[in-house]
């Protein structure tokens, strides 16, 4: 049975159990269960805090686990990323009263508030720069404003908390995070149960990402259409009732599908349908 991480609370939490249920799991069905058995697809999911989830799995107990990239380099912790999720995706950047620092330099002998202290310490240690590190579990901003800091470090999405406080960030930034599967550094590849569970998980990926394109065209713009639609390996091409036309399907990104539309339509493509994918495996 794989044993499988998955956040029992915060921005994760909610994301990864919609995206297990997109790819066949069960999942719980109440927030305060801690562990649940899916005997048809021989999983036992252990819903854990995010921050702990990659120090289960360097364990070797768990075999696989969801959790952000942010947490996993700060935890120090024994395993890496697999699969990349594109949710909970976040920057993580030093912020201050305006005018406070430019860059990292700055930040010599100055007092920096974190959630992220392995990140921070050894962002700071990696630049040479000797700042002192206070750790605070949220709400990190108010730090400045109770002077417990002048600089605080942390996960930036929209901007409206940094906003919120009257602080900017400043330098670059520190690192780009998003929700990924990892596993204990080292272990076996190859193990078919994980690499079913990542395919399940790809599946929900492309079918969240591409749309299917259904048109018909005449066979002279067939070149022109397909240099607009060409799959991600090859578009299907069927012959039509009617002599000098054919049918069309390929998958899209979805993000795309309109204009393609238009430029289809502008070759003289007609009867151009698109329809959700709900399930794949490439
Ligand atoms: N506003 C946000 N937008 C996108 N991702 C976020 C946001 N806040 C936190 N994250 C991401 O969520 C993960 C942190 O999850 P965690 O549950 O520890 O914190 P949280 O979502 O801030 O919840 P909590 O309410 O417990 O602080 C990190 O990978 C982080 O990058
Ligand atoms: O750029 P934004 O869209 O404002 O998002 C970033 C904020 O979201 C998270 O805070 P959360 O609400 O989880 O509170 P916390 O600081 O207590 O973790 C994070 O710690 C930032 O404060
Ligand atoms: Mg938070």
């Amino acid at each position: 049975m794989l044993r499988i991480a998955v956040p029992n609370k915060g921005s994760l939490s909610g994301p990864a159990a919609e995206m297990l249920h997109e790819a066949g799991y069960q999942q719980r069905r109440e927030s305060k269960e801690l562990r649940i058995v899916d005997p048809g697809n021989e999983v036992e999911f252990f819903y854990l805090r995010p921050r702990d989830i990659a120090i289960y799995v360097s364990s070797g107990r768990l075999d696989i686990g969801i959790t952000g990239r942010d947490l996993l380099i700060d935890s120090g912790a024994d395993a890496e990323e697999i699969l990349p999720l594109g949710f909970a995706r976040s920057t993580f950047r030093f912020a201050a009263k305006p005018g406070t620092a430019n860059g990292i330099e700055d930040l010599k002998g100055r007092t920096v508030a974190t959630s992220y202290e392995g990140i921070v310490a050894g962002h700071l240690a990696d630049s040479g720069v000797d700042a002192s590190v206070v750790h605070l579990d949220g709400a990190v901003e108010t730090a400045i404003e109770l002077g417990v800091a002048e600089v605080i470090a942390d996960v930036v999405e929209t901007g409206t908390s940094l906003r919120n406080a009257g602080l900017e960030v400043f330098g670059e930034p520190i690192m780009k995070s998003e929700a990924i599967v990892i596993r204990r550094t080292g272990a076996d590849a190859e193990e078919p149960k994980v690499q079913q569970f990542l395919r399940r998980l790809q599946g929900v990926l492309v079918a969240r990402t591409y749309v299917m394109m259904d048109y018909d065209c005449r066979v002279e713009q067939l070149e022109k259409a397909v240099a607009l639609t060409p799959g991600l390996e090859s578009p299907t091409v069927s012959p039509l009732h009617n002599e000098g036309w054919v049918a069309v399907r390929a998958m899209v990104p979805s993000k795309e599908a309109q204009r393609i539309m238009d430029d289809l339509y502008a070759i003289g493509a007609r009867a151009i349908l698109t329809t959700a994918i709900h399930a794949c495996r490439l």
